[in-house]
């Protein structure tokens, strides 16, 4: 059935100041095709000087592309239900195919936003091959085995990504220092061991092998005239994958494991020095779905510039600046990388050393994009791979949220009205929202009136950017994704990482929320508050009050000492 996707300005918003360059062109029109996906021709440049082209050289890649050149990616979006739905996660795929770039950092003489449009976006066949010859590669949105990834490579004729591998490839892109790029390069390699599957050869046979073929390709493993498994007839190319992925990887874990015990020694080095009488300082982790806004927010708090664009994973390399909160106490504030739904698990296991920082932090701070339209699917996935890395549940409950690009806006509108909008009152009603919606919770009425509770509120402050078809109940009058008064198929519809009961309960436990413009500067200083308020709750916490001589570690004051001072 021939499915053409609209891509209005609203579908485009979930990502929201996320310009991705995108026109349709009517007369291209597509042949009817018969499968349900969505294909979207789209290319994008780089403006990577030779020198720093000659520097990526020796970037692991997941398809082995040329990491010295751009490539041209075909996407294709399956076909998701209820179309809301659908348009987000088509929005997220070009904005994945987007941010597959060389290294940024003052890589690009051209802004992201001023870069040439790619000609032009069609809905086509995808078994119409001669499409993808101008490509270098096809990414599916999704997740496929090896095998379904290799069947479309032999059908295509061109390298598949996957979603899985895209991620990865961004990472392996946008990884600037010594530990991303180590990191990196271990979730690539253990992607691309996933990826060595088995092949029916021509024979008929089952074989082994990337291109299916078995034969001997090294002579390592070669008998001399022993007998049985010693004698061996050397490697097949399988075996000499598996075995190069395997050296390649234990070389990478010993590497990892002493940037894992520096970066231990230097959370202890702060937690030691932290404060002019010796206390540690305070973490706070600031986490969230990427592109919600975290960078941002943390150089606004911190009066600092870190790295921010609407590139996805534009933050891979955590980094730590120290604020003063309004009560003088002084915290450190990390910026983190940012999730996405189906992160990688080998993401998640390469990224360990980064993702302490996360786990050892003292207060979380959620950063959500309160002008995406799957927002609660945002939020169930941060705290299904909060969860994954082993965050406390004391320290889930006791985490912030906070809807950031309160400012977004429709075109026309005016900025100060928005603003006013949100200073008058709304903030408030926000809170007595909040807690009309827990006191239903928590006096036991109906599930589903929760659910509708949460909805009305996805609407209410999303400052009037979701459109009404936006915000409907996907799965139809009372239906929801929470086991409550949902039949059999809409469960079926139900996207799997909707928020679960369980993760609604903690949302709502976690706390109140504040509503922020990290470009704008709004919210901040109530958000800041919030962390103190909070820091004074939390059990791990060690404060350190604001001291003129804090810069300089002092012994802390021992009883004797005073004794001795007063002597
Ligand atoms: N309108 C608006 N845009 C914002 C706001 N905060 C951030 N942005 C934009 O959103 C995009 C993403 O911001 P980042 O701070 O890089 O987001 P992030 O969460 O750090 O993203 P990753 O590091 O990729 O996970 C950038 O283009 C920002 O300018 C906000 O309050 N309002
Ligand atoms: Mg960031």
């Amino acid at each position: 059935m021939l499915r053409t996707i609209s891509l209005s300005r609203s579908t485009l918003r979930s990502f929201s100041q996320t310009r991705t360059h995108l026109c349709s062109n009517p007369s291209q029109t597509p042949s009817p095709p018969s499968t349900p996906s969505i294909l979207i021709s789209y290319s994008f440049y780089s403006t990577s000087s030779k020198q720093e082209k000659e520097d990526k050289n020796d970037v692991a890649s997941v398809f082995n592309r040329d990491p010295t050149v751009p490539p041209k990616l075909f996407v294709v979006q399956p076909r998701l239900r209820p179309d809301n739905y659908l348009q987000a996660k088509l929005n997220e795929a070009l904005c994945l195919a987007n941010s597959l770039e060389e290294q940024r950092d003052g890589y690009f003489d051209v802004d992201f936003f001023d870069k040439e449009i790619p000609p032009h976006i069609v809905v086509q066949n995808p078994i119409v091959r001669h499409q993808t010859r101008a490509v270098d590669a096809i990414f599916v949105n999704t997740i496929l085995s090896g095998i379904q990834q290799r069947n479309l490579e032999k059908i295509l004729g061109k390298p598949v990504l996957d979603r899985v591998g895209l991620i990865i490839e961004i990472f392996n892109a946008h990884a600037c220092t010594k530990e991303g790029k180590l990191q990196a390069e271990l979730a690539a390699l253990m992607y691309k061991k996933t990826r060595l599957v088995r092949l029916r050869g021509k024979s008929g046979r089952s074989t082994f092998g990337t291109d299916g073929e078995a034969e001997v390709v090294s002579a390592r493993g070669r008998g001399s005239g022993g007998r049985g498994f010693i004698s061996g007839a050397g490697e097949t190319e399988l075996q000499l994958q598996r075995r190069r992925i395997s050296e390649r990887r234990s070389s990478l874990l010993l590497q990892i494991q002493e940037v894992r015990r520096t970066r231990a020694v230097q959370r202890a080095g702060r937690k030691n020095r932290g404060g002019s009488y010796g206390q540690g300082l305070p973490t706070v982790a600031v986490v969230g779905y990427t592109n919600a806004g975290k960078s941002t927010l943390v150089s606004a708090l911190s009066n600092s510039d870190l790295y921010s664009d609407s590139r996805l994973f534009a933050t891979v390399d955590p980094k730590l600046r120290s604020v003063f909160l309004p009560s003088g106490k002084k915290v450190l504030v990390s910026d983190t990388v940012g999730f996405i739904s189906d992160l990688p698990v080998q993401l998640v296991e390469a990224f360990h050393a980064t993702l302490e920082e996360v786990v050892e932090a003292d207060l979380l701070v959620h950063v959500l994009d309160c002008t995406a339209p799957n927002l609660n699917e945002h939020r169930s996935t941060v705290f299904q791979i909060l969860d994954q890395i082993g965050v406390s549940k004391e320290k889930l409950e006791n985490m912030i949220e906070v809807w950031n690009k309160i400012d977004y806006q429709e075109e026309g509108m005016d900025f100060d009205e928005c603003v006013d909008d949100i200073e008058d009152g709304e903030a408030s009603s926000f809170s007595r929202e909040k807690d009309d919606m827990d006191s239903e919770l928590s006096s036991g009425a109906e599930n589903d009136e929760a659910f509708e509770a949460i909805d009305d509120q996805d609407g209410d402050y999303s400052d009037g950017w979701l459109a009404s078809e936006d915000v409907e109940d996907p799965w139809g009058e009372g239906g929801s994704c929470m086991g409550l008064k949902t039949t059999d198929d809409q469960q079926s519809e139900c996207p799997k990482d909707w928020i679960t009961e369980k993760q609604l309960e903690l949302q709502v436990q976690s706390g109140p929320h504040v509503r922020t413009s990290a470009l704008m500067g709004v919210g901040l200083q109530e958000l800041l508050e919030l962390i103190d308020e909070k820091l004074k709750e939390a059990p791990k916490a060690n404060v350190v009050e604001r001291d003129p001589f804090d810069r300089k570690w002092r012994p802390p004051r021992t009883e004797e000492a005073g004794v001795a001072v007063e002597q």
